[in-house]
């Protein structure tokens, strides 16, 4: 949300929905220390989409597990809208999550013995609460699951099952949405579907969306990317465009392994570039190729042209204010 300075300007007036100040993560004791995180401080307005970044071994998951109450800080405070995680009990901890919180995560924890359906369901149910069957419809018809519903994930592709995981994250409608590579194990398509969907869960129900990625054209359908570097944060952009994202995690990574350019690995859209013409669209980054190319979801936020890639034209909004 904004409202205008009297010179006219915009300023950020959003409420914060999550933040940590100054935490801390050591593992390990005596010679096999690792500091994880040395002193992150930041917050996450409601509504608003974040993507966290940074070279392998920087912290990201730590401090994913750390705000969404999967693990415990060695120092610093997280707290989720006003609760602070610090000094929750267990049944509080698992009711918080349960309630407020979303996640979807590259290990995709569905429960082998139910469908689909009832995977989707399951936090809704727990929490005594009622289907919003519109919003069901609605996500499960944007991530094309609608006709794997009474399927077992044994029974789905990997990219399908994740798709159940980021339908289960959704349908509840929790205030945050915590993503750690949620697009990781997803080809182009699926992941613009996935991420489209995550953008239209802010922007039309104001939820609140974190994710860690390492794909410069995912992190372009986020608001701000933050960049971790040894345990802290070292870099944020606002509304960045793939190419923005890139150049930074270039110079983070020194060798660029993190986010390798278009002949990336594998499938490559985790770590491709955003000019990908290795696999051509299906690297492409979102101010390339058009609407016609793979990256391109489903219409989810109403603007036709908007849900083929993220909504930041290269050089819009790129201010970096660290
Ligand atoms: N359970 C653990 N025990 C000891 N060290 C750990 C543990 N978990 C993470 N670490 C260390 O903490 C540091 C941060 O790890 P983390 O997984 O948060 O990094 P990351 O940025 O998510 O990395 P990647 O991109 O490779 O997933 C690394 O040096 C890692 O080896």
């Amino acid at each position: 949300m904004t409202s205008a300075h009297t010179d006219g300007s915009l300023i950020d007036t959003r409420a914060v929905a999550a933040g940590a100040a100054d935490l801390t993560k050591v593992y390990g004791t005596g010679d096999t220390v690792v500091e994880a995180l040395r002193g992150v401080t930041i917050e996450f307005g409601e509504g608003e989409f974040t993507a966290i970044m940074g070279p392998s071994g920087s912290g990201k998951s730590t401090l994913m597990h750390c705000l969404a109450g999967l693990d415990v800080a060695s120092g610093g405070r997280v707290h989720i809208g006003e609760a602070d995680l610090t000094g929750l009990s267990d049944k509080a901890m698992t009711e918080l999550r349960r309630d407020r919180i979303g996640f979807v995560f590259q290990s995709f924890n569905l429960v082998p013995t139910l469908t689909a359906r009832e995977n989707i369901t399951l936090p809704v149910d727990i929490a005594g609460r009622d289907i919003d069957t519109e919003w069901f419809d609605t996500v499960i018809g944007r991530l094309g699951i609608a006709d794997r519903l009474d399927h077992l994930p044994s029974e789905l592709s990997g990219g399908q099952q994740q798709r159940v995981a980021c339908a289960r994250a959704l349908v509840g409608k929790p205030e945050i949405i915590f993503g750690d590579e949620p697009t990781g194990n997803l080809d182009s398509r699926s992941s613009g579907e996935v991420l489209s969907i995550l953008r239209a869960a802010t922007d039309e129900f104001g939820q609140t969306v974190v994710i860690v990625t390492h794909d410069p054209r995912a992190a372009s359908y986020a608001d701000r990317v933050v960049f971790l570097a040894d345990g802290q944060i070292v870099r944020e952009l606002a509304r960045p465009s793939a190419d923005d994202v890139f150049e930074v995690m270039k110079n983070l990574d020194g060798a660029g392994s993190e986010a390798s350019g278009p002949s990336g690995d594998g499938a490559g859209s985790e770590a491709s570039g955003p000019s990908g013409d290795g696999a051509g669209s299906e690297a492409s980054g979102p101010s390339g190729d058009g609407a016609g190319s793979e990256a391109s979801g489903p219409n989810v936020d109403g603007a036709g042209s908007e849900a083929s890639g993220p909504k930041h034209a290269a050089d819009e909004n790129t201010s970096e204010v660290r």
